[in-house]
């Protein structure tokens, strides 16, 4: 039941770089791409979190190639170091999924500078160090290349309450479409997804800290649902594929509809006072904090 619409070894001799792979919506995508046959390099900042997610690809497709960089996309250098030794080592890859993210909830009067800076230098600053990095290295060998970015259905909505994540994403559907004129003669591609609510533990704790019950964000969706992993593995499979290569500069809606009917989110969150907000800062931080450690 695993590959219902592609066909096995689709991906059998295509390398593929995922920013945040270890976990959640980049791990899924991952573990597509090596179900039919991809060689995946996972970068993210916790090896411990790479490590165990390459040996569970590692157990599941016993075939497999999956390597691991501990790498925090906010360093270029760090970049271009992984990037270099993924060429050096393993001949280097053919498309890229532009994944990794940070992002909180807060009233954008409290942010600090190092909380915007945090979201900003991960999402805007990072994608593009990778990106180019990537990029340039499949121009300087004359090889085609794909490129897919995870944005999100703000990017047409705005949102309150997680404006440096806003306006980073926004910069990234930029960069998607303006890389697609300006690579597209390399044979470079660049496409985006931009997800509605798709639930990771991630996102969760550090969006919706207080609130653990999704009815009513099923309820207002068109589709009565919300996405699972296997609908962000299918897109991007699909918007990767080599066959697919006139396919560029396009930024897909993956939210059953919900941006259409509903708009931005984060409304309810009017409603809150200073303890509330309070109290999410206190649970984000435990989160982040905890995570670290583990
Ligand atoms: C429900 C609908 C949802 C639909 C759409 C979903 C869209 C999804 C958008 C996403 O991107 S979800 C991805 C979520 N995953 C992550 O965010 C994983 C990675 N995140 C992190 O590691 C951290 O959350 C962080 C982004 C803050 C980066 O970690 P760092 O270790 O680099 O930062 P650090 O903990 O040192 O904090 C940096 C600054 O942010 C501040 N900060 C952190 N959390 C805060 C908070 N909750 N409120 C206010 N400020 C906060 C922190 O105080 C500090 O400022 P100060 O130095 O001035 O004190
Ligand atoms: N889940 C949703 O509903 C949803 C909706 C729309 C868009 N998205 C987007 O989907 C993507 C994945 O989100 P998710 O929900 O799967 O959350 P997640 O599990 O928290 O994924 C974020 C990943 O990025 C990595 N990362 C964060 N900062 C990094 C840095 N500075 N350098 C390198 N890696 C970094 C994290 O690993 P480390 O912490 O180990 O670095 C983690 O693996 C993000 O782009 C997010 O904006 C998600």
């Amino acid at each position: 039941m695993q590959n219902q619409i592609f066909s096995d070894n689709l991906f059998q001799g295509q390398r593929v770089l995922v920013t945040g792979g270890g976990t959640g919506l980049g791990l899924a995508m991952a573990e597509k791409l090596v179900s039919l046959g991809a060689q995946v390099h996972l970068c993210g900042r916790r090896q411990h979190v790479l490590e165990k997610a390459a040996a569970n690809l590692q157990a599941s497709f016993p075939d497999s190639r999956v390597f691991v960089h501990s790498v925090d996309i906010r360093n270029s250098d760090k970049v271009d170091q992984m990037v270099q030794q993924i060429w050096d080592e393993h001949g280097g890859v053919d498309a890229l999924i532009n994944n990794a993210a940070g992002n909180f909830i807060c009233p954008t009067e409290d942010i600090s500078i190092n909380g915007f800076k945090a979201i900003t230098e991960t999402v805007l600053n990072g994608t593009f160090y990778v990106t180019q990095a990537v990029g340039k290295r499949w121009i300087a060998t004359q090889h085609p290349g794909s490129v897919v970015s995870i944005v999100v259905t703000w990017v047409w909505t705005g949102s309150p309450f997680v404006v440096p994540s806003a306006m980073s994403k926004s910069a990234v559907d930029t960069m998607t479409k303006s890389l697609a004129i300006e690579w597209g003669r390399h044979g470079i591609r660049f496409n985006a997804i931009a997800p509605g609510v798709i639930p990771t533990e991630g996102a969760s704790a550090r969006l919706r800290p207080t609130e653990s019950n999704t009815d009513a964000l099923v309820s207002q969706n068109p589709m009565q649902r919300l996405g699972q992993f296997s609908d962000i593995a299918n897109l991007a499979t699909f918007l990767l594929c080599p066959e697919n290569s006139w396919l560029n500069g396009q930024t897909i809606a993956l939210d059953g509809g919900d941006w259409l009917a509903n708009g931005a989110y984060f409304k309810q969150y009017f409603e809150w006072d200073k303890n509330d907000w309070q109290v999410a800062r206190e649970r984000i931080q435990a989160r982040t904090a905890s995570v670290a450690q583990s």
